[in-house]
């Protein structure tokens, strides 16, 4: 097995004595995409720092390509950072601001060259090289600082939400365009996200946190279908917690459950509750409908747009899309966890 590029053992940050990261283990594997995700203030961007340098930790160890750099300042790392402000240099140009790191690394001025050719060709910039930042789009910008950061061959490429200051339709372009800089450099990278669509995109692992731990870890297909608590199930956009007779606390998602039309048999393997439709949303091929079964809600999605608030309905829970939660996971809303009755289910 090869040196992971980086590695966080039992490392723990505290700010003014509150921990913002505890005892975290971490292992970044070489080549791979590993993106950090949660919710705001979970930890991530401490966690990212502390791999650059920028913040030490309270306790415990960071290795870097195998060796101990926990006290190690960051221009002693082999590391390029991209951020969501892209940070660029406003009064260098384009190819200076790509040079810079190289500079600094007292290249010889050909092999500067070189790269920053290089780098501006792999991001589609050549042609704007002259340019000032402020020249250029925020797209643009993004792809110089990522060029910049690449440049310098890094041992890890850390990127703290580089996408979130663009407009939805050109965060999702470039999401390819990072994943094919990254496939083609075949670098190590290390994401940090608030965005799960982002996260299951790019990452070969993902890496969830919760009030500075790590929650659940894995590829993305995995985490996504088996979510092990119901803070990840939540965080993933699992809506439905239920207690189904026989199988104890479940989670499912939205679009797993079926309003069953009027004569229409359930499968054989599904448990079907009455309720009454509360809402449904419009989201333009498809509603997201809320129906109350007792004293809960349940979500679904639907297509059949005759669906009216006060309607009563038949739901559709498929078993293999329930997905078992441990029993003595904290709900965050108690409302929803109480076991559905018997009375309430047909067979
Ligand atoms: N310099 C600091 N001084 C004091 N507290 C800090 C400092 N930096 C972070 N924290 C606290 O540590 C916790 C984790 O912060 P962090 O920025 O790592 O979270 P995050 O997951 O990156 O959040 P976000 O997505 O909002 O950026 C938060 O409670 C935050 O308030």
């Amino acid at each position: 097995m090869t040196t992971p590029v980086v590695q966080l053992q039992s490392v723990t940050r505290e700010f003014s004595g509150t921990a913002a990261v505890r005892d975290l283990d971490l292992t970044v594997e070489r080549g791979k995409f590993t993106a950090l995700l949660g919710p705001s203030g979970c930890g991530k961007t401490t966690t990212l720092r502390m791999i650059a340098g920028y913040l030490e930790p309270t306790s415990g160890a960071i290795l870097l390509d195998g060796k101990d750099a926990t006290r190690l300042p960051p221009e002693r790392r082999n590391i390029g950072m991209v951020f969501q402000s892209y940070a660029l240099f406003p009064h260098l140009t384009v190819e200076k601001n790509v040079a810079f790191g190289l500079r600094m690394r007292k290249l010889p001025a050909a092999e500067i060259r070189t790269r920053v050719g290089e780098v501006l060709e792999l991001v589609g910039l050549a042609h704007l090289a002259k340019r000032k930042p402020k020249q250029l789009s925020g797209g643009q910008q993004q792809r110089v600082a990522l060029a910049r950061a690449v440049a310098v061959r890094p041992s890890v490429l850390l990127l703290d939400e580089p996408l979130s200051n663009l407009d939805a339709r050109l965060r999702i372009q470039m999401r390819q365009e990072l994943l094919r800089v990254q496939r083609e450099t075949g670098l190590t990278a290390v994401l940090v996200t608030h965005d799960q669509e982002e996260a299951l995109e790019l990452a070969d692992s993902m890496v969830i946190l919760d009030r500075g731990r790590i929650v659940q870890q894995g590829p993305p297909r995995e985490v996504f279908r088996a979510p092990a608590t119901r803070f990840v199930a939540d965080f993933l956009g699992y809506e439905n917690f239920l207690d189904l007779p026989g199988k104890g606390p479940v989670t499912i998602r939205p679009e797993h459950v079926r309003v069953l039309g009027p004569d229409e048999d359930p499968p054989a393997d599904a448990e079907v509750v009455e309720g009454t439709v509360a809402s449904a949303r419009f989201r333009g091929t498809d509603f997201a409908v809320t129906v109350t079964v007792g004293d809960r809600t349940v979500h679904a999605v639907s297509t059949d747009d005759t669906l009216v608030s006060g309607a009563p309905v038949r739901l559709c829970l498929p078993a293999a899309q329930a997905i078992a939660l441990p029993h003595d996971d904290a709900a965050p809303d108690t409302t929803a966890s109480e076991p559905l009755q018997q009375q309430e289910l047909h067979t």
